[in-house]
C-alpha cells in the first residue's frame, strides 16, 4: 500500500496557472491556465497578435510573467534567480527557432553539444551518436552551419535541442522558413521524438498542415485560450481557425 506521505508527481511536463503578461496597456496574455502532459506534442495556434509567443516566452522560462505561476514539473520557476533560470533553461528546455540560431563559427558537432559545453558538461557518446543519427547529420559532423541548407540547419538545430534530454522542447515556427519537404522531415523528428523517446514538445505555428502532427490544437485568441482541438485534422484545424 503506499505510504500516506508519498506525494505523487504531476502529469505535466510544464503548467501554467493564471499566468498573465501585460506591455504596458496591453495585456498579451490573460490569465491563462495550461498543462504540457508529459510525453505529449501540442501545437499552439491563433491570429497575429493572439499571444502566442508571449505564452512560449513565459511557458519556456525565457521571460517573467507579470502575473501567474509557471513550473517546469514540481518547480516553481518564477522562484528562481536569474542564473539559476539561465541554467535549467539551457540544461532541462530544448529549444527550436525559425532562424536556427546556429553558431556560425562552430561546426555541426560543437553546435549541437553547445548546451552541455556551456554546463561545463560532456557529451553522452551514445545518446550524442543516436541523437544525429536520428536527425540524418552523422556525415556533416564537421561541417560549418552556412555549408548546410536551412532544412539540415533545422535538424541541427533539433539535435541541440534534444542533446541534454530536455523534459520538453518549445519550437517557435520551426518550419516557417523551409521548403515543404524540408518542413515535413523537421516535423516527423519532432514527432518522432514525442512517440520513440518520449519526450514533450510544444510547437507554435501558423500553418494547420503542420499542427496536424500534434496530439492536440491548443487555439489562442486575445491572450486567452479559446479552444483545443484533439486528433487534428488540416482540414479540421483550418476549420476552426477560420472562425476565430
Ligand atoms: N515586447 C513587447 N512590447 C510591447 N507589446 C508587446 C511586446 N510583445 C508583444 N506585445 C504585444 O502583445 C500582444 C501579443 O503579441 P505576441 O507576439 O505574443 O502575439 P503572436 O500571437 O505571437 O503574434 P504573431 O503571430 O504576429 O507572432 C500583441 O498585441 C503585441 O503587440
Amino acid at each position: 500500500m503506499q505510504s500516506m506521505t508519498t506525494t505523487r508527481a504531476t502529469p505535466f511536463a510544464v503548467s501554467l496557472d493564471e499566468v498573465s503578461q501585460s506591455y504596458g496597456e496591453v495585456t498579451a496574455l490573460d490569465r491563462v491556465s495550461w498543462g504540457f502532459r508529459k510525453g505529449s506534442f501540442t501545437a499552439i495556434m491563433g491570429p497575429s497578435g493572439s499571444g502566442k509567443s508571449t505564452f512560449l516566452h513565459c511557458a519556456s522560462g525565457l521571460d517573467r510573467p507579470s502575473g501567474g505561476t509557471v513550473r517546469l514539473g514540481d518547480l516553481d520557476m518564477g522562484k528562481l534567480r536569474e542564473t539559476e533560470l539561465t541554467r535549467l533553461r539551457r540544461e532541462r528546455i530544448g529549444f527550436v527557432f525559425q532562424g536556427y540560431n546556429l553558431m556560425p563559427s562552430m561546426d555541426v558537432e560543437h553546435n549541437i553539444t553547445l548546451p552541455l559545453s556551456l554546463g561545463g558538461r560532456q557529451a553522452d557518446r551514445r545518446w550524442l551518436d543516436e541523437v544525429v543519427h536520428r536527425v540524418g547529420m552523422a556525415d556533416h559532423l564537421d561541417r560549418l552551419p552556412a555549408l548546410l541548407s536551412g532544412g539540415q540547419q533545422q535538424r541541427v538545430a533539433v539535435a541541440r535541442a534534444l542533446v541534454t534530454r530536455p523534459e520538453i522542447v518549445f519550437a517557435d515556427e520551426p518550419t516557417a522558413a523551409l521548403d515543404p519537404r524540408s518542413a515535413e522531415h523537421v516535423l516527423k523528428l519532432l514527432r518522432d521524438a514525442v512517440d520513440e523517446m518520449g519526450q514533450t514538445v510544444v510547437l507554435v505555428t501558423h500553418d494547420p498542415m503542420a499542427a496536424a502532427w500534434a496530439d492536440s490544437v491548443v487555439f489562442l485568441s486575445g491572450g486567452r485560450v479559446v479552444d483545443e482541438l484533439t486528433a487534428p485534422s488540416a482540414a479540421a484545424v483550418l476549420a476552426r481557425w477560420a472562425t476565430l
